[in-house]
């Protein structure tokens, strides 16, 4: 193994040994607090253009098995662990994590500080940073990686390009693919619904005219306010369709709503993050990946209500709409890596959509 270093913007750096692939890449480097899952984590594609650090310190015990990927492609740029295990020891298990990294031209680092890095991170917010193998000035890529822009075109990478349908007996529903873990599909067609899968720029009309039950707005990566054509098309069929969203969706319906979204210092990103349920008065052990935040006094203006709540921070976790048939969570219901506490979320979003068609048949027949 070669020497690796990772350059953080502010000019730290740390050093380590390469695995993965050997490409030079640079990106936001974010921490997760999950004690297993990498897997999920490495194929969730809400992660685009990351360097994710595992605050766990023994990664790739388990290997990387067939079943467990979130996505086909992995879509984050960097991966960094304590400990790098490469023999890995599961029955399930077909590669090393380093072998699947490297097939996908992702670079890795073992033998970094996670615990010096998760601090950095926490006092100053999330960082870009650089993954090289070239032991060179590190002043000079310091300064290259600081005047690099975030992106802002990831969900565009990360949507499908064209709709394609899933079929099923049950409810049709359609689900707007920002960047869609695998996990969301499976929990609809586990329900028997008929799902079609379309592009995030689809459009309100033609979702419309695929005349859904439901409609579900998955997670993505990035700043929700880069997709505003994601914004209008969900204030379109807001209070037409019966709404379910997830993470990125979550955010989408509070700007299509009138709320705000904001940045937050280091996001929240692991399977142990404490959630309580305002309605229901329980508390939920939730996974989570999010680096921004419905911004709670927004809220006041607008017709949602706060319905779930960090443990953490306070911050926004669930919103439901007071006249319409449309809720949403900022965590991942669908879990994978994580908790099922609150698999029920599926469940509650198709009874919403057969009592919204009992509402309105008894409406039509008056
Ligand atoms: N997992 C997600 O959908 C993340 C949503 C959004 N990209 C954020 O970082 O807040």
């Amino acid at each position: 193994m070669s020497k690796r270093q990772l350059i953080l913007e502010d000019g730290t750096v740390f050093t380590g040994e390469g695995f993965g692939s050997d490409t030079t890449v640079t990106g936001e480097v974010v921490f997760n607090t999950g004690m297993t899952g990498y897997q999920e984590i490495i194929s969730d594609p809400s992660y685009c253009g990351q360097i994710v650090m595992m605050t766990y310190p023994l990664v790739g015990n388990y290997g990387i098995n067939r079943d467990d990927f979130e996505t086909v492609t992995p879509f984050i740029h960097g991966f960094l662990v304590k400990e790098l295990c490469d023999h890995p020891s599961n029955f399930r298990s077909d590669e090393t994590l380093s072998d699947y990294l490297k097939a996908h031209n992702i670079p890795g680092i073992s033998g970094i500080d996670t615990r010096k890095l998760t601090k950095i991170i926490r006092k100053h917010g999330t960082m870009k940073a650089i993954i090289t193998d070239v032991i060179d000035d590190t002043e000079v890529l310091a300064d290259q990686v600081r005047s690099q822009p975030y992106q802002t075109n990831q969900v565009e990478q990360t949507s499908t390009v064209k709709p394609y349908v899933v079929p099923g007996r049950g409810l049709r529903i359609v689900l707007v693919d920002f960047g869609m873990k695998h996990g969301i599909l499976r929990e609809l067609t586990k329900r028997d619904c008929h799902v079609t899968v379309v592009p995030y720029n689809y459009g309100a009309a033609n979702i419309l005219r695929l005349k859904p039950d439901g409609i579900m707005l998955t997670n993505g990566p990035g700043n929700p306010k880069n997709i505003p054509e994601s914004i209008e098309m969900v204030a379109e069929v807001t209070g037409k369709i019966p709404l379910f969203g997830i993470c990125l969706g979550h955010q989408l319906l509070a700007l299509a709503c009138g709320a705000d979204t904001e940045k937050m210092k280091f996001g929240h990103r692991g399977s142990n993050h404490p959630v309580k349920d305002l309605e229901r008065n329980k508390t939920y052990m939730t996974s989570q990946n999010h680096s921004y935040a419905v911004r709670n006094d927004s809220l006041n203006q607008t017709d949602l209500v706060l319905t779930q709540r960090a443990l953490n921070d306070g911050t926004v976790e669930g919103i439901r709409h007071k006249n319409y048939p449309a809720f949403s969570v900022q965590y991942h219901p669908e879990s994978s890596p994580g908790p099922e506490d609150t698999n029920h979320l599926f469940d509650e979003f198709l009874n919403m959509i057969k009592q919204s068609k009992t509402t309105s048949e008894v409406v039509t027949h008056a």
